[in-house]
């Protein structure tokens, strides 16, 4: 008799090259909605706040997860860099990994359906965009050419068609978007409900804000670049990490010839901050609302010399310009630029092999 078929289940992909990063102040609950798509990877869990409160993870999951005393202990002084009270925290996560792709997702980040009300599996499609080149030198009308059904359009260079590895994975949210604070307060009830079937390549050269709450890059292309700068408690800006990173991210990107893609997959943002929370955003985001109209002509103009051929060397040159033209702002991008040097350090320290000397 033929062998009983057995239920061989497909190997998720990436599974053993993927560390799924999560920020948090609470339970984690919102893992069992996730649990058919996140069980079989492994999480990095950044608890933020009290290092004595105990947060529990659902049955099932493989995790390691870091407080601040563990932080602390692992980085020593080099932990200054690392934000408290922030979600910019999640950051640390991204320093301990030893895998190739992170996945970042925030704990009030649920399933989305597609308009056919299918389950979008997020991880997978950020994979998927991961994995596929982008065309950040010439702009293809019909979207992403590598996806099923589309293709390079009618005058599209063939020179370019190759496209160039992607770096990012940027996804966006359904029910609650990221608005900024006064956005919040000027439209409180506002719900995104447009689902747009969309991956798209940012242009080289444009700047974007990156949002960190649905968000995967490839760590061994522009890890040392994912910073998420010093944020809250302390500092006096918060909720802006990702957006610091971002900018950083996107001029190095396109110095070293990577893609930042935008767009697909969608998760369902439900809020699970407190509902005056758009206050409170506007006094952590009160300063980066002003600042931003002068860091945009500044990342716009951010030079990188030929000399700057890796990340840490683009991010250091950066540093430097951050001290010399932005400390005019305020001293925190002092501070902010010294924080970028200790990161990189901190990088290197925990992830650069350093091969013992040729006897
Ligand atoms: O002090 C804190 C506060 C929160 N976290 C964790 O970070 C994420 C995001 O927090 P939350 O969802 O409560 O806040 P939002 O306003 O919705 O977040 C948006 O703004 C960005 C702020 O950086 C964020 O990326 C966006 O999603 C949750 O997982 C909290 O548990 C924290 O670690 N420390
Ligand atoms: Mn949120």
């Amino acid at each position: 008799m033929a062998g009983a078929l057995v239920d061989v289940k497909p190997t998720p992909i990436l599974k053993e090259e993927l560390d799924i990063v999560i920020p948090t102040i609470r339970n984690l609950d919102f893992l069992e909605m996730w649990r058919p798509f996140f069980e079989p990877y492994h999480l990095i869990i950044v608890q933020d706040g009290d290092p004595s409160r105990t947060i529990k993870v659902p049955d099932g999951f493989d995790y390691e997860l870091y407080n601040r005393n563990d932080i602390n202990r692992i980085l020593g002084p080099k932990a200054s860099c690392i934000s408290f009270k922030d979600s910019a925290c999640r950051c640390f996560g991204y320093l301990v990994s030893k895998k190739k792709y992170i996945f970042t997702i925030d704990d009030d980040c649920f399933v989305a359906k597609d308009p056919s009300g299918k389950e979008i599996n997020a991880l997978e499609q950020h994979i998927k965009n991961l994995l596929n080149p982008s065309t950040p030198l010439f702009f293809n009308t019909l979207y992403d050419p590598y996806r099923e059904g589309a293709d390079f359009v009618r005058g599209y260079p063939f020179s370019l068609r190759e496209g160039v590895p992607t770096a990012v994975s940027h996804g966006l949210w359904l029910n609650i978007p990221d608005y900024d604070a006064p956005t919040q307060l000027a439209k409180p009830l506002e719900r995104n409900t447009r689902f747009v079937d969309v991956v798209l390549t940012i242009p080289g050269g444009t700047l974007f804000p990156m949002c960190g709450m649905n968000l995967a890059f490839n760590r061994e292309l522009i890890g040392p670049a994912m910073y998420f700068g010093l944020m809250g408690i302390r500092e006096p800006i918060g909720r802006y990490g990702d957006m610091w990173s971002g900018w950083c991210v996107k001029v190095i990107c396109d110095h070293l010839g990577y893609g930042v893609k935008t767009g697909l997959p969608y998760i369902w943002h439900s809020k699970a901050s407190d509902p005056i929370i758009a206050f409170v955003n506007l006094r952590e985001e009160y300063y980066g609302i002003f600042w931003q109209e002068e860091l945009n002509p500044f990342f716009q103009s951010a030079v990188r010399t030929k000399a700057c051929a890796t990340v840490q060397k683009c991010y250091i040159e950066l540093s430097k310009q951050v001290k010399d033209e932005l400390g005019r702002i305020d001293p925190y991008f002092l501070k902010l630029a010294d924080a970028m040097v200790t990161w990189v350090g901190a990088w290197d320290e925990l992830n650069v092999k350093v091969c013992a000397p040729v006897k």
